[in-house]
């Protein structure tokens, strides 16, 4: 049985869409504390894949993501997908209004990213409350469900609800209706599954720093081959300050006829070329079947 490795604890958005991304075979959704968990027990092999959040409509780059997938050199993304990421209000259960138990919160508990997806709901809604950062929306509703204190609320999934036993107060309060996340999946092994309609490549690209005009020449030896980019984005090398990277994802894979020449035509220049993974991708209409 494939073992796969998500931000826990159990009922967090990663889980929910880890299942939707492994529906069919026999595989174990095990939970880790943290990100940088997930990555180490891929590493390790404890686990076979590890889920990775690594973009939000609302919140864009999930920067730690990428830099934990920058600095774990032996795990190359093997399938990427994109998931729904529903949010609720959730609270201990009571008697009382739903209104009047909204009117009593004092404090939300949840991921950083949840809570900017619902900033709209929570300014008009719950003036009032202040804001505890967790380490993933399912801890929030464990912390609620522990606290058993009817005026502190979280915000997660409804599968996080139903796990602890707690109330929805309000249902999908995300402030886009289109609030999607995108997910990798971290592994040495490929994944089976039936032939997909998009592949991409992510590769990071270091200028060298005595050529002026690097960057355009970067991108024109995509631009003249009409090879896609759907994302650009620098990081710092962490090395130097104002050193950076670019991290390139392509819509097109290594083992086209492409592509290959135009990462040769970019390395000639002096950048150093290193490929994250060229990957199967799922948009959400599309959804995979392994
Ligand atoms: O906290 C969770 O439930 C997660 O799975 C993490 C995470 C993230 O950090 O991007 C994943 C998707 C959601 O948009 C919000 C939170």
């Amino acid at each position: 049985m494939k073992r796969i490795a998500f931000l826990g604890p159990e009922g967090t958005v990663s889980q929910e869409s880890a299942r939707y991304f492994f529906a069919e075979g026999t595989y174990e959704f095990v939970p880790y504390a943290l990100m940088s968990d997930v990555f180490a027990a891929t590493a390790d092999g404890t686990a076979d894949y590890g889920v990775v959040p690594i973009e939000n409509t609302i919140e864009g780059s999930v920067k730690h993501h990428i830099d934990l997938l920058v600095d774990s050199e032996s795990l190359p993304i093997q399938g990427e997908w994109v998931y729904p990421s529903i949010q609720n209000l959730i609270g201990v259960k009571s008697d009382a209004s739903v209104a009047e138990r909204i009117a009593g919160l004092r404090k939300v508990v949840s991921k950083d990213v949840a809570i900017a997806q619902c900033h709209d709901f929570l300014r008009s809604r719950l003036p009032q409350a202040e804001f505890d950062y967790v380490s993933s929306t399912a801890e929030g509703v464990r912390i609620v469900k522990e606290a058993g204190d009817a005026s502190i609320a979280a915000i997660g999934t409804r599968m996080s609800a139903e796990l602890y036993g707690l109330d929805l107060l309000a249902e999908n309060i995300t402030d886009h209706d289109n609030n999607y996340t995108r997910f990798i999946v971290i592994g040495r092994e490929r994944l089976s599954m039936r032939p997909p309609e998009q592949h991409k490549t992510t590769i990071l690209v270091t200028l060298p720093e005595d050529y002026p005009g690097a960057l355009h020449q970067v991108l024109s030896a995509f631009a003249w081959r009409r090879i896609n980019l759907s994302k650009i984005e620098s990081r710092p090398t962490k090395k130097k300050l104002g050193n950076y990277y670019f991290y390139i994802d392509i819509e097109m894979s290594l083992d086209s006829v492409l592509l290959p020449s135009a990462l040769q035509e970019i390395e000639a220049i002096g950048c150093q070329v290193r490929t994250l993974g060229s990957y199967p991708y799922f948009s959400y209409s599309n959804r995979p079947n392994n």
